[in-house]
């Protein structure tokens, strides 16, 4: 499925945390979007999610209109790893991963051998099986993160918005949820901090500054130092990993 964000600005308080931002995810594309610290990236993602009502634009998923369509139409489309993963309710482990087939079903509709058995799947793919029966509250801040994944994966989207996924997470879970994301084939839209990790995993990225995208392209074209000075206010080197090969940066100093 293909993305298009077209000219979207939102205003919270009044003020404007994104102007007239447009992108495109094309299929099975994956798309980061980077930028500093409150430069705007979540809250265009909660656009696109649906949390937060655009004062201006549109958002379509192929002939999807994400901002008229309902919840439960979007999120049989569409699944969403967020930032915050809290809950005030207790639910173990495998009926939170369950909650993920919700979009699929009737009202009222039971759970069948299906859904159990694409839930188990999901689990043992973020290596959580042993953990299935265990209370989510009473998880470290990595496994509800994998658990919020392994729900995503229930929900067999045909398009992922990742808001910083790999929070929380330690190095071999980030490659992971990052390996796994990857290997779905499907358009994905995902936060990142990383920009090496942005540099080997997305296929383009967006930079985001003060609400607004100043430059897009190929992660070796845009991953400038000059950008990376400008953007991030830190200086640095960009070089080519002598192993992986991939971009590599050193950071010097901030400035
Ligand atoms: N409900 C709100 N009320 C007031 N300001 C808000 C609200 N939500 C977001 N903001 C402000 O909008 C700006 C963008 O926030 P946002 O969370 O989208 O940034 P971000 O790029 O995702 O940041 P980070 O990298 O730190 O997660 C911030 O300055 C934030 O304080």
């Amino acid at each position: 499925m293909e993305l298009k964000v077209e000219n979207v600005s939102i205003t919270v308080q009044n003020t404007d945390i994104i102007r007239n931002i447009s992108l495109q995810v094309k299929e099975k594309q994956f798309v980061g979007l980077i930028g500093p610290n409150g430069c705007g990236k979540s809250t265009l993602l909660k656009s696109i999610y649906k949390v937060i009502k655009p004062q201006q634009g549109n958002v379509f998923l192929d002939h999807t209109d994400i901002l008229k369509s309902s919840p439960k139409v979007v999120a049989r489309h569409m699944g969403v790893v967020g930032q915050f993963n809290e809950l005030s309710f207790d639910f173990t482990v495998r009926e939170m991963v369950m909650m993920g087939r919700t979009p699929h079903k009737k009202l009222l509709e039971t759970d069948n051998g299906r859904d159990l058995e694409i839930v188990e799947q999901a689990l043992e793919k973020v290596h959580l099986t042993g953990h299935a029966d265990r209370n989510y509250i009473s998880l470290s801040g990595g496994e509800k993160q994998r658990v919020v994944l392994a729900r995503v994966l229930a929900q067999q989207p045909e398009f992922l918005i990742l808001d910083e996924p790999t929070n929380h997470l330690d190095i071999k879970y980030q490659l992971q949820i990052l390996n796994i994301v990857k290997s779905l084939d499907i358009g994905i839209l995902a936060a990142l901090h990383d920009l090496e990790l942005a540099a080997s995993y997305c296929d383009h990225l967006y930079v985001v500054k003060q609400g607004q995208i100043v430059v897009h392209g190929k992660p070796a074209d845009i991953l400038t130092r000059e950008m990376i000075g400008e953007v991030f206010e830190v200086d640095c080197e960009i070089y080519q990993n002598p192993v992986t090969g991939g971009l590599g940066i050193a950071y010097l100093s901030t400035r």
